[in-house]
């Protein structure tokens, strides 16, 4: 309220009489209307810019009194934070609230004692003449001082910037889905009021703050510590001194005029850091707010691409075969079970693997102990001889990183009816290998198909391949873009293992495997360590440099047969036009990386010396890197509000209806159950006037954050006879549902609630 209280000593001045030099106030106004001086006058315009704000900022912003208290709603984006805080824009005052018609309400309910609490936007004044009776007006909904200004019914504020931003939260983002927005129903249940159109929620309990306008929202910035305060003192001035007749308002002498202010209206607050205290859909812009809200709404939901990705892989996690097809596949190895073979079953028992010269055979399998699903890869007929080579595998399984997959567990088994030895890494569901995502198919470059190829000479780096039609040339290359990302990343992988003091030792295409558009990681590293173990010698690593410079070798291999779209451009007698075909194909840095790699191989090289050559390119690498864990962050955004509202249902469900409870059938069908049953009605049973279902996401989703946040606002319930209409706040049925299921969680034995 901001007129002034017949009989109150004026002590402050009216800021709106300083910045305009009118106030439609008057005389009614609380403040003291007076020039404070020259040396003043630009502040408070400096202070509150646009003139849009004053001690009692609802002037002018049509909105009636109590609903623009304290001029929150109206947060000025060039508050002298332009560099720290997003830019604000007001709530569109077009929204307006939905009245419920007459007959819906209870005819006996006596008028507000506070009829200003809830209503339309309307002029300063008195009015209300069609806000709703309201009987629960004794609800102590009182919140903390730095809480009541701002009016739950008033509009909120909306970042004009991120209404474009598909990365950046967004208080708006829920603003506006009235559930009657489109075709108000007049369905026998109606929603009465918003909240500014948003619907949010908040962690406070509903009793001490409804969650709106916190104190740390961005319009309590105006109160904070700004530079521009004109109440602060500034050097050489005499200190605040508070006023004898009230202690709490502070007089301050500025440029010969006396101020006087309530420290409260000008604290500082986390020094101009604002915390929120609800939590809402990021990313959704205000236009929205009056359209109906589709199942796929983007803001809601995460693209059906990366949702696509994320099933796809889900279901191959949880894939599993038939026990009585495979019958040569055990149920469990040591503590693995659910074996799931990942490659065609070889074709002989003599076939081996084309990079270890044993027979291997992947599968995932998951871990008894803890549920995960990860790749096993048995080598056939392996007796581990010595246990000294564990050593360099716990070096392994310590090594963590983006580019590696992970060892996790080496053991052997007989489970498979032969000695073998498991080595257990982390699975990467639908990952394929490098091969068969860019050499596999024969007609494109001679190559054929792993899994149907019996002979060594597959291996890569084996140069057994006789066979040789010439590198295809142009057509169908790779772009040079792509070959760096994968330089970048498998050159990472290689520094981090040498300087661990390892080799990976088996850097070839088909152990490299790669998942989503361009993503690598070096498999199967430790194997060869354990194959290749000689007791004999009494170093294990004294071999290590050797193996460190085959590894850069292997890479310049990898590489120049990307390049060349074929591993036939590796073979010896090719590499002549294969370097040619680099030369006139791409850049002179990846013809310097791969000659550097494949060349020089008498002189101890490191893989930090291709950083140069790969140069800026990081950059872009790392642009690529930060642009999708911003996309991603940003889904992730949408799915914690979407896992907020699941919890919230999954309570709600387990109050509704229970008829065993405490051996009372009665028990969620009377009192503060029976409303929330209403509730549950008035979310999911909508009909429109002429009973067909109305069925609107964006009333549910809304309904169900006002109902989290324990927001003031009213709304209707109708019994399902349509016989009598409870009017009640989503406080009160937040309280309702907190005291039900405390009761379920104290009687039961709850697990997995929070
Ligand atoms: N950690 C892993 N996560 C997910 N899939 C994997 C993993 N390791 C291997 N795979 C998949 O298992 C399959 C077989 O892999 P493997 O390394 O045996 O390839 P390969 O071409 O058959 O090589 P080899 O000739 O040595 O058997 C490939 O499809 C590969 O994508």
């Amino acid at each position: 309220m901001t007129s002034a209280v017949p009989g109150t000593k004026k002590t402050a001045l009216c800021r709106y009489f300083v910045n305009t030099g009118s106030c439609i106030y008057g005389d009614e106004c609380q403040f003291l209307h007076q020039n404070p001086g020259p040396g003043c006058l630009d502040i408070p315009q400096k202070h509150f810019p646009n003139g849009s704000v004053s001690s009692h900022d609802n002037q002018g912003s049509g909105l009636p009194d109590g609903m623009g208290g304290n001029g929150d709603q109206f947060y000025s984006p060039s508050f002298g934070m332009e560099n720290s805080v997003p830019d604000f824009q007001p709530f569109p005052r077009q929204r307006q609230m939905q009245r419920p018609q007459r007959s819906m309400l209870n005819p006996n309910m006596p008028p507000s004692p506070n009829p200003k609490s809830f209503g339309p936007p309307g002029p300063p004044g008195p009015r209300m003449d069609n806000a709703l009776p309201n009987d629960f007006s004794a609800l102590n909904l009182s919140v903390p001082n730095n809480m009541k200004a701002p009016n739950p019914m008033v509009n909120e504020f909306i970042p004009k910037s991120l209404s474009h931003s598909a990365s950046s939260p967004s208080f708006s983002s829920f603003a506006g889905m009235p559930p009657m927005s489109t075709a108000p129903p007049t369905s026998h249940i109606r929603e009465i009021h918003f909240i500014a159109g948003i619907p949010f929620s908040t962690n406070t309990s509903p009793n001490a703050s409804p969650g709106l306008s916190p104190s740390g929202s961005p319009l309590m910035m105006r109160r904070t510590g700004s530079p521009v305060n004109p109440f602060r003192q500034s050097a050489g001035q005499p200190p605040p001194s508070s006023n004898s007749k009230n202690p709490t308002t502070i007089q301050e002498n500025v440029g010969g005029t006396t101020y006087f202010y309530s420290p409260e209206d000008f604290t500082p607050q986390y020094d101009g850091i604002v915390l929120p205290n609800f939590s809402m859909y990021p990313g959704l812009p205000p236009h929205i707010g009056h359209m109906k809200v589709k199942a796929n709404m983007p803001q809601f939901y995460m693209p059906d691409e990366l949702k696509m990705e994320i099933l796809n892989r889900h279901a191959l996690t949880l894939a599993q075969i038939d026990p009585a097809h495979c019958p040569d596949i055990p149920r469990e190895v040591d503590n693995y079970h659910n074996l799931f073979p990942l490659e065609p079953p070889p074709s002989s028992p003599m076939q081996k693997s084309s990079t270890f010269s044993y027979s291997t055979t992947c599968y995932k399998a998951v871990n008894t102990k803890d549920g995960l699903t990860y790749c096993m890869r048995r080598v056939h007929g392996f007796r581990l001889a010595n246990t000294k080579c564990m050593s360099i595998i716990d070096m392994w399984k310590k090594m963590y990183h983006p580019n590696i997959v992970q060892l996790k567990e080496v053991f052997t088994t007989k489970a498979f009816g032969d000695h073998s030895i498991v080595f257990v890494y982390d699975f990467y569901p639908g990952a394929e290998t490098l091969m068969s995502r860019h050499f596999s198919n024969n007609t494109l470059n001679g190559y054929m198909h792993p899994f149907g190829m019996d002979s060594p000479a597959r291996h890569f780096s084996s140069g057994k391949v006789s066979s040789m039609n010439g590198p295809r040339q142009h057509a169908g290359l790779l772009p040079e873009s792509l070959i760096w990302a994968y330089v970048v990343q498998l050159s990472s992988a290689l520094r981090a293992i040498h300087a661990a003091g390892l080799a990976c030792r088996a850097l070839d295409p088909t152990k490299i495997i790669i998942y989503s558009k361009s993503r690598l990681r070096l498999n199967c590293v430790g194997i060869f360590d354990v194959l290749t173990f000689d007791q004999n010698q009494p170093n294990p690593l004294a071999l290590l440099q050797h193996y460190q410079q085959e590894d850069l070798v292997s890479l310049g291999k990898i590489v120049l047969a990307l390049a060349c779209n074929s591993v036939m451009a590796i073979q010896r007698d090719n590499l002549q036009s294969s370097m040619e075909l680099v030369a006139r194909n791409y850049s002179a840095d990846l013809k310097n990386l791969i000659l550097y790699l494949l060349t020089n191989q008498n002189r101890p090289r490191t893989i930090n010396d291709i950083m140069p050559m790969i140069g800026a390119r990081f950059y872009t690498q790392l642009d690529a890197a930060q642009l999708r864990s911003d996309v991603i962050e940003n889904e992730l955004a949408k799915e914690v509000e979407n896992g907020r509202i699941f919890r919230l249902l999954c309570k709600l469900g387990t109050i509704c209806e229970r008829p065993e409870f405490n051996m009372d059938p009665q028990w969620s069908e009377t009192g503060d159950r029976y409303m929330l049953k209403l509730f549950r009605d008035y979310l999911f049973h909508q009909v429109d006037e002429n009973g067909a279902p109305w069925v609107d996401m964006a009333h549910v989703v809304q309904s169900l954050n006002k109902f989290d946040s324990g927001v003031p606002e009213k709304i209707c319930l109708m019994s399902r006879d349509e016989q009598s209409v409870l009017v009640v706040s989503y406080a009160e049925l937040k309280q309702f549902y907190e005291a039900a299921f405390n009761e379920l969680m104290t009687a039961g034995q709850p697990s997995g609630f929070s």
